[in-house]
């Protein structure tokens, strides 16, 4: 069980060893760690010297990126609950001849404050002599003391018992990579783009290899609106703001030394273009080419090119059949479909049961199909479409006002109600949309609370409300939870034209008299999405039932 919320992990092992140890390291911090884990490295710092050691510079080396690569990658597989961040603040380049910006051997700074206030400091430190335990943690806390600000009553913890074991086995792991332990190049300026939505291992990597390189000044160009527009799922993408306040956090905390410029990226280049300064671009095997066409526009503008910084993709271990080999935003962005994204505010003027599920998305999202599915699994389903057509028969309230209004022109030859040419007139046209809908919503609101009652006599558990503009018709009230279908414009135009017989045009009319999907999302406590193969939406939709037996 862990006991501490945020943890100072200092690595002692030698650069060579240090990236095949990781993992059983960081699975025991894991187990006394629940939040933020900090990992300092300092290879080769002996705790039991006899004199009290004191943090210095190290040197970025090519181990040391390999070896942040490794962690991060590591720390996804084997504590993906952890926000792991690697602290570069004394890692600093070799002053250049003649002088430079950098010196390994100036006095340390003051100690960093970090965002997250340590409660522990956690060693890989090997102790030869358990009679040493004692001496060796009192050193440590000294030593954490001098680099980072800690409260007073900071607890430490060797991790050494693990790492014996495995000693023991005689499997004590021997780095299989060639080693590249030669200095690194480094650059006064850097810049890396990205979307950095929901900051995770990939990102972190970028990040601080990025910091590793520079020693000045760190630019982020982050996708804003123009460049989400493809982007799967780009509904649940975390606001540009939140994106760029856990950037900040995250760079404050790695590496405060360095300027950090973060821009909104409205075209794939930004500031890249144009930033006379600017040394080096961080890229991946996937945006190499985009790393190169920077430098033909650079060139375009007479500007220097910039020297191209490849990094490797780290592979997701977790994905399932429709996510990423690699590890990306997108996955994590589908792992939260059928989860409860927001918890429900509270309904205390609806009766508790039964709980009703109001069921929404734009048309052609699929939310008959969700609706059945939920059907099968033991729901009261309401269709408010089909209850919407019974309102127009002859006879009813409607049919008369509706017919005042839209004139006789709406009529088939048997005095029914034709909806195709009401829906002509409607679709595309606000303000009779709203004169069709006035008439007609509260009569389909009176509709669904019978149904809704009737399941709460035949003692039904839970009721989904199918029902295409929930929210534009403010039906919020009407139920406990929201659920949103999300699907992308392009693939809800084919759908429907294809189901339908409609033009594209007239698709386009349905879908733009209602919310656009990101303003659906604001108000959803569960988004599902049909866009791939029946099978992952039965499992998401099973998933999102399962959450729900639980909080209810
Ligand atoms: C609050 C609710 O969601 S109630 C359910 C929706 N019904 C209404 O809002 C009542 C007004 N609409 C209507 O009466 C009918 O849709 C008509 C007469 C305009 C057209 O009738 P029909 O041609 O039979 O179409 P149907 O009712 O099946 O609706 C077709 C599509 O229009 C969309 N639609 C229906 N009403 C509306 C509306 N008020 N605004 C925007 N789109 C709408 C639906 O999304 C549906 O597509 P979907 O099944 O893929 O979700």
């Amino acid at each position: 069980m862990s006991m501490f919320s945020t943890g100072i992990l200092v690595l002692t092992s030698p650069l060579q060893t240090l990236p095949l140890r990781i993992a059983p390291v960081l699975s025991s911090a894991a187990q006394l760690v629940d939040r933020t884990l900090y990992v300092h490295l300092h290879p080769g710092l002996n705790l039991t010297s006899g004199t009290q050691p004191r943090p210095v510079f190290i040197s970025p080396v090519v181990d040391l990126s390999t070896l942040i690569t490794r962690l991060y990658n590591n720390a996804a597989d084997v504590c993906g609950h952890l926000d792991v961040r690697v602290l570069l603040t004394n890692i600093r380049a070799q002053p250049a001849a003649g002088g430079g910006n950098a010196a390994p051997n100036c006095p340390f700074p003051t100690p960093q404050p970090l965002f997250h206030s340590p409660d522990v400091v956690l060693t890989d430190f090997a102790l030869q002599d358990p009679h040493q335990s004692n001496q060796v943690q009192q050193c440590l806390e000294k030593y954490t003391g001098h680099c980072y600000v800690c409260g007073p009553g900071i607890s430490s913890v060797l991790l050494h018992p693990q790492l014996v074991e495995l000693q023991e086995k005689g499997d004590e792991p021997k780095c299989d990579q060639e080693q590249k332990a030669g200095p690194m190049e480094t650059y006064s300026d850097v810049v890396v783009g990205g979307t950095f939505d929901r900051l995770h291992g990939a990102h972190k990597t970028l990040l601080s290899i990025s910091c590793l390189l520079a020693n000045r000044r760190f630019v982020i160009g982050v996708c804003d609106q123009a460049m989400l527009k493809k982007k799967v799922l780009k509904e649940l993408i975390e606001p540009y703001s939140v994106r760029v306040q856990r950037l900040q956090e995250f760079l404050q905390d790695t590496k405060p030394s360095l300027q950090v410029e973060i821009l909104p990226l409205e075209d794939p280049f930004g500031v890249s273009i144009v930033d006379p300064l600017l040394k080096c671009i961080v890229v991946s095997e996937e945006t190499r080419k985009g790393g190169e066409a920077v430098n033909r526009k650079r060139a375009e503008n007479d500007l220097p090119p910039l020297v191209l910084h490849e990094i490797q993709v780290l592979k997701d271990a977790h994905r399932n059949e429709i996510e990423e080999e690699k590890i990306s935003s997108s996955s994590l962005r589908s792992r939260l479909l059928g989860t409860l994204l927001n918890p429900p505010k509270g309904s205390p003027h609806l009766p508790p049961t039964p709980y009703v599920i109001g069921l929404t998305g734009s048309s052609g999202s699929g939310k008959s199909s969700v609706a059945k599915q939920l059907e099968v699994l033991g729901a009261v389903r309401i269709d408010c479409d089909k209850l919407g057509h019974e309102v127009y028969q002859p006879g009813a309230h409607c049919y008369r006002r509706v017919l005042e209004v839209f004139g006789s022109e709406i009529l088939n030859e048997d005095k029914t109600i034709n909806r195709r040419v009401l829906a002509s007139k409607v679709f595309g046209n606000q303000a009779r949309l709203k004169c069709l809908t006035d008439i007609v919503w509260p009569e389909i609101a009176i509709l669904v609370k019978q149904a809704v009652n009737q399941a709460r006599k035949e003692g039904r558990g839970v009721c989904v409300v199918d029902a295409a503009v929930l929210l534009e018709a403010g039906w919020i009230d009407l139920v406990h939870e929201v659920w949103v279908i999300i699907i992308p414009e392009e693939e809800a135009v084919t759908r429907i034209t294809e189901r339908d017989g409609v033009s594209k045009e007239d698709a386009l009319c349905r879908l733009q008299s209602q919310w656009p999907s990101s303003k659906q999302v604001k108000y959803a406590n569960v988004v599902l999405s049909t866009l791939w193969e029946s099978e992952v939406t039965r499992k998401q939709v099973l998933k999102a039932w399962n959450l729900l037996q639980k909080r209810i």
